[in-house]
């Protein structure tokens, strides 16, 4: 392989890349962007079809500065070089084309933005690097190195000082030897930190954390989900509701993604009478679906299923709410089950919901909206309705992650 040579960007790539087409196939060059013509050099790790961008030498018009310092160094961001007209339409492009290559013929609608205030959620890692010193930050783009960050501008300013709690919260917790992720999320009572990594506390170092935890606006500090301290519940908003939050349970990554995603989902259920939310996490749908049809809902966490009954319960107004502990991978709900509901919600985690999806194929249920955070395993899953009998009436793209090639969409199923 050259040191270094000059190619011509044809496009991006799914996952965000700058794909050249050479005679042995395709190049993907992180950060270069279609039309660009561009010097490379051998990417970390030698894979033969990657490459380094050394330098842009004809840059695209729809190139533009990056606004993070750490862009291009750290793994978190893929994409914050393009203008955003071209990135929204490739993003969308990205549903569109998974679809027909899966053969599946629909309207694709335009993409939704959802970044809204930003990011409520990151994992930090915390390690020991040369010298002893500490790096509390993202881990680089395709290595497992820490880029050290103090700053991060894609999140919601309700996380504003989490960076410096985490850097604060790993000082004495690294000391374990043991390098540690540090899941924070920004909730309407302070700062929520879940650590997984570290040995078991002494009271000494409860005691230093308690203080921290003072100083940086810690609702709560839990350890591998178990509590450490808590110095307020951490509650969240949901529709009218009051959430509780256990600890490490899924939340979508915006407010604005979780609010899209909703209001998509209420719009195509908004004559049901009975739903079924599977995959419901702490409630984000049920909570706001109940507020005019009853809902029962299903979840493997059994954390995330206890909030949402809690909320349900304590939140007026709604109508009736069941939620249930359920393996819906190991044991999806049956078509004789399904006969109990109108509509059917399902939001699965990336591998998506094959067993349950077969099992909808076979059932009488008139409408399914499908919310997804993976077109492949959509795909996959919608085919499978389809051959069903159901027919695909409409997708949305929604952008909740900008900066990386992560889509969301919502789409209605009717039989
Ligand atoms: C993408 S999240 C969606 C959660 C919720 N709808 C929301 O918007 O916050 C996927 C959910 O699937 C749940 N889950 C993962 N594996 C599961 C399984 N095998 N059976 C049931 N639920 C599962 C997770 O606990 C998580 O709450």
């Amino acid at each position: 392989m050259a040191e270094t040579e000059r190619l011509v960007i044809d496009h991006v790539g799914h996952h965000g890349d700058g794909v050249a087409i050479s005679g042995g196939g395709k190049i993907y060059v992180p950060y270069a962007l279609g039309g660009e013509t561009i010097e490379a050099g051998p990417a970390p790790g030698h894979h033969p079809d990657r490459r380094r961008l050394l330098k842009v030498e004809t840059a695209s018009p729809a190139r533009i500065a990056p606004f993070c310092p750490h862009f291009g160094v750290c793994g978190g961001c893929a994409i914050q070089h393009w203008d955003a007209e071209p990135y929204r339409a490739w993003k969308r492009e990205l549903v569109v084309t998974a679809l027909a290559q899966a053969g599946i013929d629909c309207d694709v609608a335009p993409l939704v933005d959802a970044h809204g205030a930003g990011r409520r959620r990151i994992t930090l890692h915390a390690r020991v690097g040369t010298h002893d010193v500490l790096k509390v930050g993202y881990a680089a783009a395709g290595s497992h190195n820490i880029i050290p960050i103090d700053r991060c501008p894609i999140l919601d300013p309700q996380l504003n000082g989490a960076i410096e709690a985490a850097w604060a919260v790993a000082e004495p917790l690294i000391a374990m030897g043991k390098p540690l992720d540090i899941q924070i999320t920004a909730t309407d009572s302070g700062l929520d930190i879940d650590v997984r990594g570290s040995g078991p506390l002494s009271t000494a170092l409860i005691t230093r954390l308690s203080r921290i935890a003072g100083q940086h606006r810690l609702a709560r500090l839990t350890r591998h989900g178990e509590l450490v301290l808590m110095r307020t519940p951490p509650v969240i908003s949901i529709g009218t509701a009051q959430v509780v939050l256990p600890p490490g349970s899924f939340l979508q990554a915006t407010v604005a993604g979780e609010e899209t995603l909703a209001a998509l989902a209420s719009e195509h259920c908004k004559r049901a009478k009975s739903i079924a939310d599977l995959f419901c996490g702490v409630g984000p749908f049920a909570l706001r679906l109940a507020a005019k049809s009853r809902v029962t809902a299903f979840d493997s966490d059994a954390g995330a299923v206890g909030a949402l009954q809690k909320a349900a319960t304590t939140t007026s107004g709604l109508k009736p709410i069941k939620a249930e502990a359920r393996d819906l991978f190991r044991r999806p709900l049956m078509p004789q089950e399904l006969r109990d509901y109108d509509t059917v919600v399902f939001d699965p985690p990336r591998q998506g919901a094959q067993a349950q999806a077969t099992q909808l194929a076979a059932s009488k249920v008139p409408t399914v909206v499908a919310v997804s955070c993976n077109v492949a395993t959509f795909t996959r899953d919608a085919k499978i309705l389809i051959d069903g009998g159901y027919r695909i009436e409409g997708i949305t793209p929604v952008d909740q992650f900008r900066h990386t090639p992560h889509v969301e969409l919502v789409a209605r199923l009717k039989r």
